[in-house]
Order: C-alpha cells, then sequence, then structure tokens
C-alpha cells in the first residue's frame, strides 16, 4: 500500500488517479485548487463511467504528511503555482512522477520538491474535459505512460501494475521518445492556433506546414540527442492524418476556453533550444509568437 496524491486532478490526473484506484491497494488523495465536485472517466470506447472516490483537497494547508508518491498532472506552466502542494507532500524518500508533456520536465519540477525523486512520464493518453467533473479517455489514443527504464521507473510500474486505465512503459531511450512525443505536441500547436480538431490535418495546405514543423523539430531533436531520423516526420504527420477527426489536443482545449496556452513547454522549446543549436525553426517562429499571443488574450 502507498500514499499517492495526485496534484492537478485535471483530464491527465483524473485517468492517474484511475489507475491508481482501480489497483486496489493504494491510499489515493487529489490536490486541486478549487473543488472539482465529483469527477468521473468516461471511456469513449467502452461507454464505462468510474467515478474517482479519492477525497478532494482544494488547499495545500490541507496535506497532513508527505506522499510517497505525487502524481503531478497540473500543465507545464502551473507548476511553480503548485509549489505549495510539492513542498507539503515531499520529502527525499518521495518520488514525482511528472505526468507533463515537453522534454524538460525534470528541470522543471525538481526545484519544489524538497529532494524527491522526480521520475518523467511521457504520456500517451488523449483525455477531454466533457463537462463539469468529467474526463472523456479517446482509446483510439492507447493509454500508455512511458517513463525511463531504471529502479524508480520498474516501482511506477509496479504501483500501477493492475490497472487497466494506463499502461506503463519502461523506455531505454528516454530523450529520443521525449522528443517523438513532443514533436506530437508541437504539430498540436496548429489545432490552438486554427481553434480546430484534427481534421485540421487533412488539409494538404496544413499537413506540408505541419510536415515542415515536425522535420524542423526533428533536427532540434537530433542535436539534443534523440535519434529521430527526418524520416520519423512523416511517420508524425500521418498519426494527425489518420486520427478520427474529432480529436483534440490539451492546448486546444484551453485555448477553446480561453485558458493560459502551455505553449512554452511544447512549442517555444523548439525555438528556443534551436537558435541555442543555430538550428533554423521558421514554422516555430511564426507559431510560437501566435500562440504567446493567444494566450495572453
Ligand atoms: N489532456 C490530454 O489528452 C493530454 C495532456 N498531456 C499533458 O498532461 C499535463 C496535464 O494536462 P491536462 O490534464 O490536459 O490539463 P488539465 O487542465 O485538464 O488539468 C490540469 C489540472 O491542474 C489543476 N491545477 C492547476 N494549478 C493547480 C494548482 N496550483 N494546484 C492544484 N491543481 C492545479 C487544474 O485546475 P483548474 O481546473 O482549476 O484549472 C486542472 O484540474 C500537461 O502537461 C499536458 O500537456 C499529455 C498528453 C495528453
Ligand atoms: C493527445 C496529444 C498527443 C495531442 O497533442 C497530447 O499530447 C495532448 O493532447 O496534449
Amino acid at each position: 500500500m502507498a500514499d499517492i496524491a495526485v496534484v492537478g486532478p485535471g483530464a491527465i490526473g483524473s485517468v492517474a488517479a484511475l489507475a491508481a484506484q482501480q489497483t486496489g491497494r493504494h491510499s489515493v488523495t487529489l490536490c486541486a485548487r478549487r473543488d472539482p465536485g465529483a469527477l468521473r472517466v468516461v471511456d469513449d470506447v467502452s461507454g464505462g463511467v468510474t467515478d474517482l472516490e479519492a477525497p478532494i483537497l482544494t488547499s495545500p494547508a490541507e496535506v497532513t504528511g508527505p506522499a510517497d508518491w505525487v502524481l503531478l498532472a497540473v500543465k507545464a506552466h502551473q507548476t511553480d503555482g503548485a509549489a505549495g502542494y510539492l513542498d507539503a507532500l515531499c520529502k527525499p524518500s518521495t518520488t514525482v512522477v511528472a505526468l507533463q508533456n515537453g522534454v524538460e520536465h525534470v528541470e522543471r519540477v525538481a526545484p519544489y520538491v524538497n529532494d524527491a525523486q522526480v521520475l518523467p512520464a511521457i504520456v500517451w493518453i488523449s483525455a477531454e474535459p466533457t463537462g463539469p467533473g468529467e474526463v472523456t479517455v479517446r482509446n483510439n489514443i492507447s493509454s500508455l505512460l512511458q517513463v525511463p527504464a531504471g529502479p524508480a521507473g520498474e516501482e511506477f510500474a509496479r504501483l500501477l501494475e493492475g490497472a487497466s486505465a494506463v499502461e506503463v512503459e519502461l523506455v531505454s531511450d528516454f530523450t529520443t521518445a521525449a522528443w517523438r512525443k513532443l514533436t506530437t505536441n508541437a504539430i498540436a500547436g496548429v489545432m490552438a492556433v486554427t481553434g480546430r480538431r484534427a481534421a485540421i490535418y487533412q488539409r494538404p495546405d496544413v499537413r506540408e506546414l505541419a510536415l515542415a514543423l515536425a522535420q524542423e523539430t526533428l533536427a532540434v531533436a537530433r542535436a539534443e540527442g534523440a535519434a529521430l531520423p527526418e524520416s520519423e516526420a512523416e511517420a508524425l504527420v500521418g498519426i494527425f492524418e489518420r486520427m478520427d477527426p474529432d480529436i483534440g489536443s490539451s492546448i486546444l482545449f484551453d485555448r477553446l476556453a480561453g485558458r493560459e496556452l502551455e505553449w512554452d513547454a511544447r512549442n517555444g522549446v523548439v525555438r528556443r533550444l534551436g537558435r541555442r543549436h543555430g538550428i533554423p525553426t521558421p514554422v516555430s517562429d511564426v507559431l510560437v509568437p501566435l500562440l504567446s499571443a493567444a494566450s495572453d488574450g
């Protein structure tokens, strides 16, 4: 039995909490910044609906002590805002699983966790807030969490063993895996700019733009040590072409809701690191200011 705190019980946090609940072995607490009321997760393939049973805290002041595991699922730009929870929940023996997009999980989260270990996780789940307290998982994107191979990753896989909501996969080349996912997130930036779902990638002009964006992202990825040949760009754009046209992205959902966007961790990083390596990123040079401006307004 482990004490698990889920910080940020939104789309991904709810799925992570569901997985912890499904094991039947752990004590789970949800740490929110406002009372979301009753929470449930809908599986759009089976139609199954599961209520989350864990208690919900709404302030770090309600935390009674450190947790064994913290599953951090706030957006990257909300990490600083979660500092109070992280301080109350973390001690050096805690493991914080950063369930966030991007390639900078450890440097982003480590300053807040009182020397706890940070385990970066790549989240291959499509989860959309579909009503008050309701999250719908689109299972035609496999529900997979990839973590670095090693003792912490192995313990995390054991923690969630038996859960059907997610599968934990240990990857030996985490840099490559993280940049592959980041490239899909960079491509999804086009959804946030246009306000459109995956159907947009069936337009030849948008496909061409997405391909150029993927190619420049992969060039930066290679400079960062990822083993991702340029040919991978076609495969990653293909994911969006073949997607159910009605699937969105978490950055699109924020755009449609008029919320701040996670643009820096997903798109800004391509331009930032491209500049560091002297790699041209012409598509990101246009997309990033547009996303940043959309986030401000
Ligand atoms: N949704 C998806 O399909 C996918 C998302 N991801 C990544 O997962 C991460 C989480 O995304 P997602 O679940 O979609 O985001 P959501 O916006 O759905 O969830 C974030 C949650 O964190 C809460 N929150 C924000 N600040 C705090 C705080 N200070 N204390 C406690 N809770 C807080 C939010 O509360 P409030 O409601 O008040 O804003 C919200 O409930 C992101 O990095 C995203 O890119 C990765 C793959 C797929
Ligand atoms: C589903 C996917 C891959 C789309 O970008 C995602 O990671 C997100 O929604 O944040």
